[in-house]
């Protein structure tokens, strides 16, 4: 099923729902726990514990009760644990208490050479950069010290995952229960993240029970995992034939520029058996680099198919725009990307109103051609908020893809990597997707499992070197083997 992303507000929710657990401690201190138990793993990998050094930075509120506690069980296992408390009257008494106890040190800035650094500046209450002192300190940290935040990294806010200046980042990020928006948001910022299950109730899909939080239209982040894709991904069955399974028209490419109606057409063949048709100027390109494709100039000649692809470097003359009208005035699915959101973003009445399944595929400059403003620090509303307002499903590209469904339903995938930026690796993804729509893939979920398909082929692709979108496309089929029996 997929992950749910909650807000601070739902997180805090949830803990308030286990009653004498939140009020005992109980919470707090299986959050420490797990704290201290990846930090201990991460050390017992590396040489062990005893007499190797923990720096730990302490905020105000509960995330540095967090941090000290896990600091006192790291300095009973023999660890050296230097404190930096930045608001020493507001650290949380008991968990200081314990840190004494324990052997744990005070100083008044971190020792030099630190093995691992404990982020308890701020968590889900945190606002806003960190604050100078704190980023004073963090300065400081040598890079190979290894920095484990405590739920979040702090200056990173834990709603919108916006990364502010400055903020912590995180090699490993430790939270509780149920992953935080910015978890996906900020992943980059987040490193690796450890969830630590300290007993929060789950509803029958796994998640922290906040379903009856979300009001109509409110954004519900969640996250398709890789068994979710494999499981929806069309594999033919017995009595399936090629038409059966959907076929994909691809509007893109000139014969001048043929690329991207190569790279389209090629990732739509690769990403599904069913048929791929090909409308345009490059035919003869297309057909020579994949003769399956049936190819033919006009779209008046172009036979039935169950969802179109329109646009990868396919122009933004007048002609262009009528074939977006032609394609939009169907009753099928259709996916619009590159060029004809540069149209469409004159003419947006095309798509307002429009009753079949509709997804726009813009790159941060596309959107803003669309909305008339950048997509701004906090993507995920921008992105829910034009899928709202069109009536649309919107996929925002980037290192961390966006597919936000008019309902206020977002699917949010990583990268993982970053080798995907890269010219025409877009009419890849436009292929991808449009071959699931016309399988009958819904567009989030078509947007959402090419995003991530075409994610872990460029990390496949690329194998540690730079990759060029032909790599992209040729990493396709080798993927999605290795989604479908992994
Ligand atoms: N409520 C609970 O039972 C649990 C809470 N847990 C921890 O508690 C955290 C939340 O604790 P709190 O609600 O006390 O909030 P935080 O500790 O996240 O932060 C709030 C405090 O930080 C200050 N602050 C806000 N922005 C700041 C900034 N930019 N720089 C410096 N200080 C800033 C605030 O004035 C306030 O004093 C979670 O993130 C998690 O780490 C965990 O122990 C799990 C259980
Ligand atoms: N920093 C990044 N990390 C990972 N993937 C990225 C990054 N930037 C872009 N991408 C992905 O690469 C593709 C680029 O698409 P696009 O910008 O349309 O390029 P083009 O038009 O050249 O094909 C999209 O799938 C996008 O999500
Ligand atoms: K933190």
């Amino acid at each position: 099923m997929p992950v749910s992303l909650l807000t601070a507000e739902q997180v805090r929710v949830a803990e308030r729902s286990t009653g004498e657990l939140l009020a005992n401690g109980t919470l707090m201190r299986r959050a420490s726990h797990g704290v201290a138990q990846v930090v201990v793993g991460r050390l017992a990998a590396t040489g062990g514990c005893y007499g190797r050094t923990v720096g730990i930075v302490v905020g105000a509120g509960d995330n540095g009760g967090d941090a000290l506690f896990a600091g006192a069980e790291l300095a009973r296992r023999g660890i050296r644990v230097t404190a930096v408390l930045l608001a020493p009257d507001k650290a949380h008494p008991k968990a200081l208490l314990a840190f004494g106890s324990a052997g744990g040190r005070l100083g008044t800035e971190l020792p030099r050479g630190l093995d691992v650094v404990i982020d308890g500046v701020v968590g889900i209450g945190g606002r806003g950069p960190l604050r100078p002192t704190a980023a004073k300190v963090f300065a400081g940290v040598a890079p190979s010290t290894v920095v484990v935040a405590v739920d979040l990294p702090s200056g990173v806010d834990a709603d919108t995952g916006v990364v502010h200046d400055p903020a912590v980042r995180a090699d490993i990020t430790v939270t509780f229960g149920v992953r935080r928006r910015a978890h996906l948001l900020a992943g980059p910022q987040c490193g690796r993240i450890v969830v630590v299950d300290i007993g929060l109730p789950a509803d029958h899909e796994g998640d922290p029970d906040v379903a009856e939080e979300y009001a109509p239209g409110e954004i519900r982040l969640q996250a398709l995992t890789d068994a979710d894709i494999a499981a929806a991904w069309p594999v033919p069955g017995a009595h399936d034939d090629k038409y059966t399974q959907g076929v994909v028209g691809v509007i893109a490419g000139s014969h001048r520029y043929p690329g991207a109606a190569i790279l389209s057409t090629g990732a739509a063949v690769a990403a599904t058996s069913g048929m791929v048709r090909y409308v345009g100027s490059a035919h003869a390109e297309v057909v020579a680099h994949r003769p399956e494709v049936v190819v033919v100039p006009e779209l008046s000649e172009a036979g039935r198919v169950q969802a179109w692809v329109i646009g990868p470097g396919a122009g933004t003359d007048d002609a262009a725009l009528e074939r977006l009208r032609t394609v939009l005035a169907t009753d099928l699915p259709v996916l619009v990307d590159a060029d004809a959101l540069t149209v469409l973003a004159a003419h947006p009445d095309l798509v307002i109103g429009r009753d079949a399944p509709t997804l726009l595929t813009p790159h941060a400059g596309e959107f803003a051609r669309l909305t008339g403003e950048p997509v701004g620090a906090d993507r995920l509303a921008a992105v829910a908020d034009l899928a709202k307002r069109w009536g649309a499903t919107v996929l925002l590209k980037g290192r961390i893809t966006l597919v936000a469904q008019a309902d206020g339903t977002v699917y949010g995938n990583d990268a993982g990597s970053s080798w995907a930026a890269t010219a025409g690796a877009g009419d890849v993804l436009s292929g991808i997707a449009g071959s699931l729509l016309a399988a009958g893939l819904p567009p989030i979920w078509a947007g959402a499992a090419a995003a991530r398909v075409h994610a872990h082929a460029a990390r496949n692709a690329a194998s540690g070197a730079p990759i060029g979108a032909s790599d992209l496309l040729a990493a396709l089929r080798p993927t999605i083997r290795e989604l479908l029996a992994p």
